[in-house]
């Protein structure tokens, strides 16, 4: 069964909707240009509301302590998804602050692929994802999703999720070619940047659960 990670919300109704209709997990992120970028006090009001069986993912771009520590209390943060952030940095998250570590690898290429295995015994989990152009304000979130052929034959040295412009009406095809076992979405269950929008949560959460 192929479980969802609904990134970046930041309202209470899109929240519960993702909680409602099915989510595994909830992503709060914390990178100032982003769109999606959570106040702490938002954070704590939106941690407040999910459930256990539901993990709360804090999304960081090679973030500082004072950051991850402001985070991880507000949000009450289960798992720390890492862009842009070497192994060795990685680690010392993982040591500092005790949670699971999600590494993103940012895939283009084939080639890409192999910055995966130097999270090996210290990530949890890789999140792969599109690679966004050189100086784009956002490592993710923009909708670009990469080949998903390039993921065939791979060894993926840890748990794996892929994400990058997955939609409500192309998931489905996605975790049939990929074989993923968890997926995750930000812009395509949005109406504009940083804009959930609740019928496409649940559209999307319907088609991985079909
Ligand atoms: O979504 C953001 O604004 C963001 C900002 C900084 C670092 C990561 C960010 N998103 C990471 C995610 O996990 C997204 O869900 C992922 O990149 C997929 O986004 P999309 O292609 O828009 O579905």
């Amino acid at each position: 069964m192929t479980t969802a990670k609904i990134c970046g919300l930041s309202t209470a109704p899109t929240l519960d909707a993702a909680i409602r209709h099915g989510a595994s997990h909830v992503g709060f992120v914390f990178f100032t240009p982003s769109p999606r970028d959570l106040p702490f006090a938002k954070a704590a009001e939106l941690a407040a509301r999910v459930p256990t069986h539901v993990q709360r993912v804090g999304v960081f771009v090679n973030p500082d302590d004072a950051l991850l520590e402001q985070a991880v209390l507000a949000g009450s943060l289960d798992i720390l998804q890492l862009h842009k952030t070497a192994s060795e940095r990685a680690d010392a998250i993982r040591w500092r602050f005790g949670l699971p570590i999600w590494a993103a690898v940012a895939v283009r290429t084939r080639a890409d692929l192999d910055a995966a295995a130097t999270y090996r015994g210290v990530a949890d989990r890789i999140l792969y994802d599109a690679k966004t152009p050189d100086g784009a304000a956002l490592p993710g979130g923009m909708g670009l999703r990469f080949d998903w052929d390039l993921l065939a034959g791979f060894r993926h040295p840890l748990p794996w999720a892929l994400s990058g412009g997955l939609d409500p009406a192309n998931v489905a095809d996605a975790i049939r070619v990929t074989g993923a076992e968890l997926v995750d979405v930000s812009s395509g269950v949005e109406s504009a940047p940083g804009i959930k929008d609740e019928t496409r949560i649940a559209a999307f959460l319907q088609a991985v659960n079909a």
